[in-house]
């Protein structure tokens, strides 16, 4: 294990608290004054910690087993018992990205969930670690476990300054968002054993794609949260401008939705994109008859996924300008992008005239501010196509109005 990790002392550990990212650090000997992360600060006299670091060599089956962990763990946990979402990695150096849980005993649970975790050791690719106290308090070292040893390996834990990114960062692209279809299928053909539906879903691509083909007619992408408007919008533009009103993911997609979404995010994101190819296409279709207007496309899939892997404050997303806004070499450009914006009050109660709440992250962007702000900011950070944002409170005529002065200035309809 060790081989593997050579550099493990150089690792930083983050531990999901409150919804946003806490670090420390492990060093082999102890420097200076014993100072506890404040990750372990809450951390009871009886109680124990441990961290579970998934170490597949294998993506996407690493990446199911991580989700499929955290229901397991806590079915399996004593009551009681703190699980946390974890992952460590090494500043700066991409692909180092280990994800994971960080689990608290609680009053002498400790031999039970050690039980569980030996158990989970010995048969998946997860590399174990028990973090335990000085008689003060004041020092936590960190022992890595693994079968084969009596004498597992100690590290002293210490503070660590906030890395100037988001660990989810170093493992954004082509994991989180793609950026061709190539990467996008290849992650859903390696699905093909475990999931069937990816062979009918990769049935829907079209033979050829031409990303660089101009269409003839504009084509208009509306975007923005849930229940600000979209389908209102796009509607009444279709029967104004006398357009194609087209959608990502493609009707064609719909059956299988529901199974992608309960995958985890790499194989989920990658089932979108290719939503989005297979949307271009069709736009390319259309486009050489009429204008086309598009209910979402690459800003959501791009945005929804980023704001999703990093956690915390607006701040951690990757700066302005970085690699992941980038639109897809391979993905048609719209001529227009409009992304509808609303004030939170005004659009819960939307939601609520319309009924029920969509995808597990509307229910996550309702109560989740810190969620929806990443979202919002991610949206209007991507590069590409002009987007537009066009304020959607006013009435569903008004905001028509507001669409086809954009649409006529920009696109000359
Ligand atoms: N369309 C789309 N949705 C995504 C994507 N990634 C995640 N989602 C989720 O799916 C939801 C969108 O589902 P839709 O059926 O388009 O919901 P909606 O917001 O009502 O969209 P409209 O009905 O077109 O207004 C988003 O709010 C996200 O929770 C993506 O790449 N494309
Ligand atoms: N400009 C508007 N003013 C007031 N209510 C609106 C407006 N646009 C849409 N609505 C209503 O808000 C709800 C959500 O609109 P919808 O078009 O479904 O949003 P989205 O497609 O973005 O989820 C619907 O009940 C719709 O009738």
């Amino acid at each position: 294990i060790l081989k593997r990790f050579s550099m493990w002392s150089s690792r930083v550990f983050s531990v999901e608290v409150d919804g946003a990212p806490r670090y420390f650090g492990i060093r082999e000997q102890l420097r200076g004054e014993p100072v506890p992360p404040d990750v372990f600060s809450e951390v009871q006299k009886q109680d124990r910690c441990y961290s579970l670091l998934v170490c597949s060599g294998d993506r996407v089956t690493g990446d199911r087993f991580h989700w499929e962990l955290r229901d397991r763990l806590q079915r399996q946990l004593p009551p009681g018992s703190g699980l946390r979402s974890m992952s460590s990695f090494i500043p700066d150096q991409k692909g180092s990205l280990l994800k994971g849980y960080f689990l608290q005993s609680r009053a002498g649970n400790s031999s039970l969930i050690e039980d569980i975790l030996t158990d989970l050791e010995q048969r998946n690719p997860v590399l174990v670690c028990s973090y335990s106290q000085s008689e003060d308090g004041q020092q936590w070292t960190q022992c890595l476990w693994y079968q084969s040893e009596d004498n597992p390996v100690r590290f002293c834990v210490v503070p660590s300054e906030t890395p100037k990114h988001h660990p989810s960062v170093l493992n954004m692209i082509n994991s989180d968002v793609f950026y061709s279809l190539d990467e996008a299928c290849d992650v859903l053909k390696q699905c093909g054993d475990i999931i069937p539906e990816t062979r009918s879903v990769l049935g829907m691509l079209p033979s050829s794609l031409d990303a660089r083909r101009k269409p003839d007619f504009p084509v208009i992408v509306i975007e923005g949260l849930d229940a600000t408007g979209k389908t209102t919008l796009t509607e009444s533009l279709r029967d104004s401008l006398g357009a194609t009103l087209l959608r990502s993911p493609p009707q064609c997609l719909s059956a299988w939705r529901g199974r992608f979404d309960r995958e985890p995010p790499l194989i989920r994101r990658a089932f979108y994109a290719v939503g989005n190819y297979i949307t271009a296409e069709q736009i390319n279709q259309e486009a050489s008859k009429s204008p086309v207007i598009v209910d979402r496309f690459w800003h959501s899939t791009a945005a929804y996924a980023i704001a999703t892997a990093v956690t915390g404050p607006v701040s951690n997303l990757p700066h302005e300008g970085a690699e992941v806004y980038h639109w897809p070499g391979d993905l048609l450009q719209p001529s227009l992008v409009i992304l509808l914006t609303l004030d939170p009050e005004e659009r819960k109660r939307r939601l609520r005239s319309r009924g029920l709440m969509k995808t597990d992250e509307e229910e996550e962007l309702d109560h989740n501010k810190l969620f929806r702000t990443r979202v919002e900011e991610a949206y209007r950070r991507i590069v590409g196509s002009a987007c537009i944002a066009l304020d959607a409170s006013p009435s569903a005529d008004l905001v028509l109005q507001q669409a086809l002065l954009l649409i006529r200035a920009k696109c000359h309809l």
